[in-house]
């Protein structure tokens, strides 16, 4: 099947896909130690050999970081607000960061795009129950 991306002004900006990654969860071995520090500013030693996790969908939700953290509000992607970037460049971490970070990010992103194109375009959508506030 042959999918073509039509634009539409729902999905203009970044902001309106940056939410739908943020549900998985990363781990991986520590090579090296290195340390974190808390947002109180206690700082640990993670030693290597450790298994580091880190779930995204926790740190996608952080009250500190994010403006009422459990709303889910595209627009605290956008332009004048950018809660992903407040802190520091590693605050969103969907995609991790770093050397490792997905090579695929852009590429999920138009992804994403296309699919909700092609509802939007071929589908009446309705809520069928109130919308979470
Ligand atoms: C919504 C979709 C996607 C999400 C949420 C996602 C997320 C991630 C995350 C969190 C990592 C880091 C894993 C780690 O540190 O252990 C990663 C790595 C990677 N991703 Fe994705 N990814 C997505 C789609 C894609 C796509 C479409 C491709 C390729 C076409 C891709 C290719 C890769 C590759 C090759 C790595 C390893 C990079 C490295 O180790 O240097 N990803 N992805």
């Amino acid at each position: 099947m042959l999918i073509t991306m039509h634009s539409h002004p729902a999905l203009e900006y970044q902001g309106c896909t940056t939410d739908a990654p943020s549900i998985t969860g990363v781990s991986w071995k520590v090579h090296k130690n290195f340390f974190v520090q808390t947002k109180d500013g206690h700082e640990y030693e993670i030693p290597r050999g450790h298994t580091r996790a880190s779930p995204v969908l926790f740190n996608s939700h952080l009250p500190h970081i994010y403006k009422d953290h459990d709303v889910y509000d595209t627009s605290r992607f956008g332009p004048g607000r950018e809660e992903d970037k407040a802190r520091c460049k590693f605050t969103y971490e969907a995609f991790s960061c770093g050397r490792h970070s997905c090579i695929g990010e852009a590429y999920a992103y138009l992804q994403i795009k296309v699919m909700l194109s092609h509802l939007l375009v071929n589908f009446e959508l309705k809520l069928v129950s109130p919308f979470r506030r």
